[in-house]
């Protein structure tokens, strides 16, 4: 299955003349209102005027959803302003920190077709052209009102002579340029809207990236020409402007489960993708329904992505585990559909690992029962049973990433250090390694485990190694649930063949905060249950929602696979002045020789070209410079073996 990312309307559009795009200027081509900012500029540091503040941003919300005239919102707020050219300068330097996301990533768009961007804007002149200067956008392409000044330097009013100090004065003046061609407006204001209404502009649309106008957005309902729009990408994308066989990114959807960390929203969205999250896991079922139509799937360890998950997500590229554990996904599965899985393998580590040695602390001095026991009123000051963890020796399973640190944070305490891995690590400190699992567990004081979460490492520890450690040793599980059989190690703490235990992660795990905790394991003496908290610290899930998010996006905006599980691994630079082709394939012969057919065929100029493969999957990636036909797309598509296919600008 290729992913299909070209872009109907585009096409039909493509063989007409390019459209003249005008824009609005406040709240499109930038955040913000000017004038609100200019308020929070001249008035913030002044208590006396802090109202004034309020009063503009009144009157700028009235007049941008119809609510009243625009010529007097503007008369008023002039008035209540009375800005110097100083002010104004001030002004400029800030908005052009504030042009709008999407309309700044597109800046090579504007730079390419000098005069096919035009502002018509009830602001300023005074304050637009340099800002949109740097997008190329000319002066005589600007139509604005003009403040008019008094001897003392401070503007006094609005220019009356100028039909966009006027009502409906924007149908007015768009019509005053002679453009040939078709006229788009985009904007998000009611006088925007007008300007479609009033025949001046071809379509129009409501653009929300920044504020969403319900009286503007009901307005295009039922109206052909007229759409709302959450980023200046699909106005590219539409109207046939380069980019046009590249997906907007407002149209493609990521669905975030499992309380993703803000951070990762917000990179997201920041980027221009349409982001939807949910707070607890889903099942297979809601999963299959919700899968439809998302192209990156975020998740933590609680949501299965099966075969059937797969299936029915007919549009996804990326997988992302929001966490170190990717025993959740089906591997295989993303794999022979080209679906690149990514995790954050380091970010947590750190929690874990000052988790394992609190309750290995906690544990060695009977700390957990005694306060259990203090909390019903029993005071049992005594040290039986109580022990330092110096010179007592620590055993870990698994000398990867948390196994690892935990070997310098455990040797730091006065532990001897232990541990048994299957594959060849780089043993730290004084930490020695064990090749027998056997020999490890006749030794240890106190057992950790912290191998991944295969398949195979099912019941790795069960009824026959409990009864190879020591009387009265401790047990930590922080790694996976399946790893241990829990009714053993409810008998061997019953038995006190183990004296404590503290475990954090289960076979069968609830999948929200409302689901009940149901196991052999709740009641017993001297084990601490925590419902699979050992990553879960403040700063763990920032860092995960950083690192996991900045993966995906450049995986989604360059095609870099860095730090993929699944994926050959290929690092990519940002695509600049090019395009950019991957291809994704199962790796058989004759794949390369194929693609690269098409690009002789097709005459394509390659500025670099990538293969990578692994055991079942190719990466091909092909920048080229621009000017290609949509066939060559479709050929390349087409290729034997291809399982995704997607072309960036
Ligand atoms: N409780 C939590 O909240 C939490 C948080 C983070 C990670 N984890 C889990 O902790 C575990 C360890 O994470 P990591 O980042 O250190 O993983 P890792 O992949 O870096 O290390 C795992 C190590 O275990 C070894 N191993 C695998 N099977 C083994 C076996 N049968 N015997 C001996 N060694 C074996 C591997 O060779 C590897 O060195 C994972 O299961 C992960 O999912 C849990
Ligand atoms: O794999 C992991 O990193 C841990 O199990 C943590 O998972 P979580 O993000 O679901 O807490």
């Amino acid at each position: 299955m290729t992913t299909t990312l070209e872009n109907p309307v585009a096409d039909k559009i493509q063989a007409a003349v390019l459209p003249t795009i005008v824009l609005d200027f406040d709240s499109t081509f930038t955040q913000v209102e000017a004038l609100d900012i200019l308020a929070e500029q001249l008035f913030s540091s002044d208590p006396a005027r802090l109202t004034d503040i309020t009063a503009i941003k009144d009157l700028t919300d009235l007049a941008m959803s119809g609510e009243i005239s625009f010529a007097e919102a503007l008369q008023r707020r002039v008035q209540i302003l009375k800005p110097t050219k100083a002010d104004l300068e001030g002004l400029v330097e800030t908005l052009k920190g504030l042009v709008s996301a999407s309309v700044a990533r597109n800046k090579e768009a504007f730079l390419r077709h000098p005069g096919k961007f035009r502002i018509i804007s009830g602001g300023f002149h005074d304050f637009i052209a340099p800002v949109v200067a740097e997008y190329g956008i000319r002066p005589e392409h600007i139509l604005a009102n003009r403040l008019v000044f008094g001897d003392d330097g401070i503007a006094v009013s609005v220019d009356q002579g100028n039909p966009l100090s006027k009502d409906g004065g924007k149908v007015v003046a768009l019509q005053g340029w002679d453009i040939t061609g078709p006229v788009v407006m985009v904007g998000d204001g009611w006088t925007d809207f007008e300007v479609y209404k009033g025949g001046a502009a071809d379509r129009f649309y409501a653009f929300v990236e920044n504020v969403k106008r319900e009286k503007v957005v009901q307005a295009t309902h039922g109206i052909e020409a007229a759409q709302v729009v959450v980023s200046f990408d699909e106005v590219l994308h539409n109207e046939g402007f380069e980019g046009r066989y590249s997906f907007p990114r407002s149209r493609l959807k990521v669905l975030l489960l499992e309380n993703v960390h803000p951070t990762a929203i917000q990179a997201f969205r920041e980027e221009g993708y349409d982001v939807t999250t949910v707070k607890g896991a889903l099942d297979e079922d809601d999963l299959i329904d919700a899968i439809q139509g998302v192209h990156i799937l975020g998740i933590r360890s609680k949501t299965t992505v099966t075969q059937k998950v797969l299936d029915a997500a007919d549009k996804l590229l990326a997988v992302g585990a929001f966490c170190i554990g990717t025993n959740q996904i089906d591997l295989k599965g993303c794999s022979k559909k080209g679906i690149a899985v990514f995790n954050a393998p380091y970010s947590n580590t750190r929690s874990v690992v000052e988790m394992v040695m609190g309750l290995t602390v906690i544990l060695t001095r009977n700390i957990y029962d005694k306060s259990i026991q203090m909390h019903t009123g029993k005071w049992d000051k005594s040290a039986t049973g109580a022990h330092e963890v110096r010179n007592k020796t620590i055993g870990i399973i698994g000398y990867g990433a948390i196994g690892s640190q935990l070997s310098i944070l455990a040797e730091a305490f006065g532990m001897r250090v232990i541990y048994y891995d299957v594959a060849e690590k780089l043993t730290l400190g004084n930490a020695r390694r064990y090749r027998s699992l056997d020999a490890l567990l006749a030794e240890v004081d106190v057992l950790s485990i912290h191998v991944d979460g295969r398949a195979e490492n099912k019941n790795l520890m069960g009824a026959a190694q409990f009864a190879k450690m020591k009387d009265g040793a401790l047990f930590i599980n922080l790694s996976r649930g399946h790893v241990v059989d829990i009714d053993a190690l409810a008998q061997a703490l019953k038995s006190g063949k183990i004296y404590g235990a503290a475990v954090d992660v289960f076979p069968e795990e609830p999948r929200t905060n409302d689901d009940p905790f149901v196991s052999p394991l709740t009641g017993i003496k001297n084990l601490i249950l925590t419902p699979h908290i050992g990553g879960s610290t403040e700063e763990a899930q920032e860092a995960i929602g950083e690192f996991a998010s900045e993966r995906l996006l450049n995986f989604l905006n360059r095609g870099d696979t860095t730090f993929s599980v699944n994926m050959p691994n290929v690092q990519l630079s940002e695509v600049e002045g090019r395009h950019r082709f991957l291809h994704i394939h199962q790796n058989v012969p004759g794949v390369m020789a194929a693609i690269n057919n098409i690009i002789a065929k097709y005459n394509l100029n390659i500025l670099a070209q990538h293969l990578k493969t692994n055991e079942s999957l190719g990466y091909v990636i092909v920048d080229v410079d621009r000017g290609y036909s949509k066939e060559a797309l479709e050929e390349l598509k087409a290729v034997t073996g291809t399982l995704k296919f997607r072309s960036l600008t």
